[in-house]
């Protein structure tokens, strides 16, 4: 079976060919340099072999996309990636762990089949009515995958996990990052500048813990860890790859250890936010005032009704606060848009560490 995935070296195409689970797990090198192993659908680790690793500046990279199914420019640039190191084209440096979160999703042209994977993780996925739907089972089966690698006897002290994602609406920017909740520990100035470098210049710092899978590889491995947005949800073949080519150089050097020649920390050359709230949904009624077409970033001023339900309005609390991933259509009790204000910057490293 693996056979089909040396010959075609499109790991997408592999993995849609067995969608639910994948029996049949195996091993082989690439030339004498890299070992790959696939663990399950959609879940690929290339490890450079003992002698290349001992040279490097030793980070362990997770990359995941398609958490969300029709997210398809985080799965395109992935699967070239994924090309690349098959074709030897490049050279993996670093232990690298690619993760296709949901390959249903992805045949089904979704955001999920029966339940958002990404608010399903950091053990959400067993809470209540447990392991009901493949979601569910997915999400712990990822935890498995991510823990397997941070933790093998391999692994590097730098752990990263950049989780790619696209948004639903337009954005005054075009692609941001969502910094987990990270209590007790500093802001990477090194990694914002990392990702400005990728042409992501814009940081939302989050307010609290969360189920998402950024902040399941934060919070148990003290990854460096994100939720990357590259824009707008388009489908499959119709991204415009030329806007990640910035990102794709990024993540090249990465992965094959060339100097990443980042900048000084530097705010001015990013915009930074503060989540201030997440505003729940507590009533089937919940509607926002504001157009669909609202953009994320849009500002409102103090006192202006964001929101109603249950004859409750709900209105921006700061003296201007920007809406971001605002959507009414999610189930009771789950997060219907993120508020945010300006962000502090004393909290971050400034340093360049590695
Ligand atoms: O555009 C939207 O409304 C959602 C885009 C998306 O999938 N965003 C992630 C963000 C996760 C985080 O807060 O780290 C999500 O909602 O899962
Ligand atoms: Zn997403």
């Amino acid at each position: 079976m693996l056979q089909a995935l040396k010959q075609s070296k499109d790991f997408l195409q592999f993995t849609l060919a067995q969608p639910q689970h994948f029996d049949e797990v195996g091993t082989f090198m690439l030339g004498s340099h890299t070992q790959v192993e696939v663990w399950d659908t959609g879940v690929i680790v290339f490890e450079p072999v003992e002698s290349e690793l001992k040279q490097t500046s030793g980070k362990d990279i997770v990359l995941s996309c398609a958490v969300h199914g029709n997210e398809t420019a985080p799965i395109e640039l992935c699967n070239g990636l994924v090309k690349a190191l098959l074709e030897e084209t490049l050279i993996a440096k670093q232990r690298i762990l690619f993760l296709f979160g949901n390959p249903p999703a992805i045949i089904n042209g979704t955001r999920f089949i029966d339940e958002n994977l990404n608010r399903l993780f950091n053990g959400a996925h067993s809470v209540g009515e447990g392991l009901i739907n493949p979601e569910r089972i997915r999400a712990k089966k990822l935890e498995f995958y991510v823990d397997k690698f941070f933790t093998s006897e391999n692994a590097a002290t730098h752990k990263i996990h950049y989780d790619l994602h696209t948004a639903i609406r337009g954005s005054k920017h075009e692609k941001f990052a969502i910094y987990p909740y990270r209590p007790g520990r500093q802001y990477s100035g090194e990694q914002i500048m990392f990702l400005e470098a990728c042409g992501i210049d814009t940081v939302l710092f989050h307010h609290e813990p969360t189920t998402t899978f950024s902040y399941f590889s934060s919070l148990n491995y003290q990854a460096d860890a994100f939720t990357i947005e590259l824009g707008k949800v388009l489908p499959m073949g119709q991204n415009d790859m030329t806007r990640f080519i910035a990102l794709n150089e990024m993540l090249t050097r990465l992965i094959s250890d060339t100097p990443l020649q980042l900048s000084e920390f530097n705010a001015k050359s990013v915009n930074l936010y503060q989540v201030c709230r997440a505003i729940n949904k507590n009533f089937d009624d919940f509607e926002f005032t504001f157009a669909n077409d609202v953009e994320n970033f849009t500002a409102f001023p103090n006192g202006y009704i964001l929101a109603k339900e249950g004859g409750n309005d709900i209105k921006v609390e700061h003296e201007i606060e920007a809406v971001v991933f605002p959507n009414a259509k999610v189930p009771i009790g789950q997060r219907t848009v993120l508020c945010l204000k300006p962000a502090s910057t004393d909290n971050i490293d400034k340093a360049h560490n590695s």
